[in-house]
């Protein structure tokens, strides 16, 4: 059966074209289709105003941290089990071996150099394994082996013999289905037998087409269509049903609507329902228990964001080019690793990224102008050390990880609602550095006036002290060396 994984995977997917190429030729095993339902693409955040606040959604989020992720996010937050399904077999596995996989799923998980659980799957997979299967929500953030933990389920459910589909995925965007339809091709690589079809927008299937694969991942309108509008699968065979980024699905719009028609047609007694989100706040627990009855819930608990180890000064700056001047002066003084700078809108951060190179500096330039493709080529440089300063916005402020940051400079200190501390944000931002327990310096240029206000805000909500930094005094910025 032809394979256009390549196909779906086009644009800013090509990371590993040919190595799905080699894959998709090599195994003729896994269909992957692709339809042209009308369904949420990642909004385009670039008309906004350069002078807005730069943002983006979440699903873009998401999608670019999953891009961008090259290995598991180890943490050694604790799980935390909320609520305790009576017949949830609740020990947690050391090796995948302890899970009695099909023998050609193990070598898949080898193969993609998996050697051990992660934290989440310890507790998830025995779970998701379990007999009789146990319905799952459960929630970790980005980068920590969900993907992993239900596609190991999807594909250990299915009965290969039977020749249609058995497990449903639900993804909220086109490009995040496509993410994890390849995941499910690297894991399934040895299962032969096992197919797989991508229900996205742009494939149309003639009327009366009855789909063979084992697997269906796609988005809810795409599945919908392709369920109860044009039968070309039936919903109550379905025996595992998995909802991804359920805190993305709620945030694109019409999905939820959708994604309940779907879960109605299933047969509860048959069907495993599954659901991961990265967050979990009232929002998503509500449509989280709409969803899937008599849940165990894990939770991955956020390990404790620690500010013991990074810096923190203000520079009282009254204008921009005060601004310019300090971070001048602390470039000049002290042996920065990497640094991340903060502006709050595109037009500062592109004014800024313009004269530090002007002046000399290597710098880089990543805000909500450009599209994904082109962030991940800018972040990708900076992880290489090509540049050592990265001017962004709140784009960058969470979620995307760059470990060897030494210095956070907030030239614009975040701001919420009514000019009140984002003390949120705040934390995220100065948490681009310090990770895993290395010093880390926070360096935030604000007026007096924003010192008065916003800054003791923050202070005040973290009890800490912010400690004056005068720029002028090189002794004073050499001192931060130590
Ligand atoms: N047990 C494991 N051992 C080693 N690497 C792993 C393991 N599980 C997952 N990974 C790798 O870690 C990275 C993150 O895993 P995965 O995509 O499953 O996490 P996630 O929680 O779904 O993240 P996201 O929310 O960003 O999609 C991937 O590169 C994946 O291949």
């Amino acid at each position: 059966m032809a394979v256009n994984l390549l196909k779906v995977t086009g644009g800013w997917c090509e990371k590993d074209k040919d190595k799905d190429d080699e894959l998709a030729k090599e195994l003729d095993k896994v269909s992957i289709l692709k339809d042209d339902v009308e369904e949420q693409k990642i909004p385009d955040t670039s008309n906004n105003s350069e002078d807005k606040e730069d943002t983006i959604s979440k699903a873009e989020l998401s999608l670019l941290s999953k891009i961008s992720r090259t290995r598991l996010v180890t943490t050694k937050a604790d799980i935390e089990v909320q609520q305790k399904n009576p017949y949830s077999p609740l020990h947690s596995v050391k090796s995948f071996e302890a899970l009695n996989l099909k023998p050609n799923l193990l070598k898949g998980v080898y193969e993609m150099g998996f050697n051990a659980p992660s934290k989440i799957q310890e507790t998830a997979l025995p779970i998701l394994l379990a007999d009789p299967p146990q319905n799952l929500i459960a929630q970790s953030q980005s980068g920590t082996g969900k993907t992993a933990a239900f596609v190991l389920a999807m594909l250990s459910r299915i009965n290969p013999q039977l020749n249609h589909p058995q497990v449903l995925c639900l993804s909220p965007t086109y490009e995040l289905a496509v993410q994890t339809a390849e995941v499910a091709t690297k894991m399934g690589v040895f299962c032969v037998d096992t197919h797989v079809r991508l229900a996205v927008r742009d494939e149309v299937l003639p009327r009366g087409t009855k789909l063979k694969e084992h697997i269906i991942i796609g988005t809810p309108g795409k599945v919908l269509d392709w369920s109860l509008k044009y039968k070309f699968f039936d919903l109550s065979k379905i025996i595992v049903f998995v909802l991804d980024e359920a805190d993305v699905m709620i945030a694109t719009q019409g999905h939820q609507d959708q994604s309940f028609r779907i879960r109605r047609a299933l047969v509860e007694e048959n069907c495993q329902i599954m659901l991961f989100s990265a967050t979990y706040d009232d929002e998503v627990m509500e449509f989280a228990q709409a969803i899937v009855p008599n849940p165990t819930i894990i939770r991955l608990k956020r390990e404790e964001e620690s500010l013991d180890n990074i810096k923190q000064h203000y520079v009282l700056c009254e204008s921009e080019d005060d601004k310019y001047n300090a971070i001048a002066n602390i470039y000049g003084g002290i042996t920065v690793g990497q640094a991340m700078i903060f502006c709050q809108t595109r037009r500062t951060a592109a004014w800024l990224c313009e004269k530090m190179s002007k002046d000399g500096h290597a710098v880089a330039l990543l805000s909500g102008d450009l599209s994904v493709e082109n962030r991940m080529k800018v972040l990708d440089r900076f992880r290489e050390g090509k540049e050592k300063v990265l001017i962004t916005t709140n784009v960058l402020a969470r979620g995307i990880d760059v470990e060897q940051v030494t210095i956070v400079v907030n030239f614009d200190i975040p701001v919420a609602d009514k000019g009140r501390a984002d003390c949120e944000t705040y934390l995220h931002r100065i948490g681009r550095t310090g990770r895993f327990g290395k010093r880390g310096l926070a360096i935030n240029l604000v007026s007096k006036k924003e010192a008065d206000s916003t800054l003791k805000q923050i202070q005040d909500h973290f009890g800490r002290t912010i400690s004056l930094l005068d720029t002028d005094d090189y002794d004073e910025v050499e001192k931060l060396n130590s």
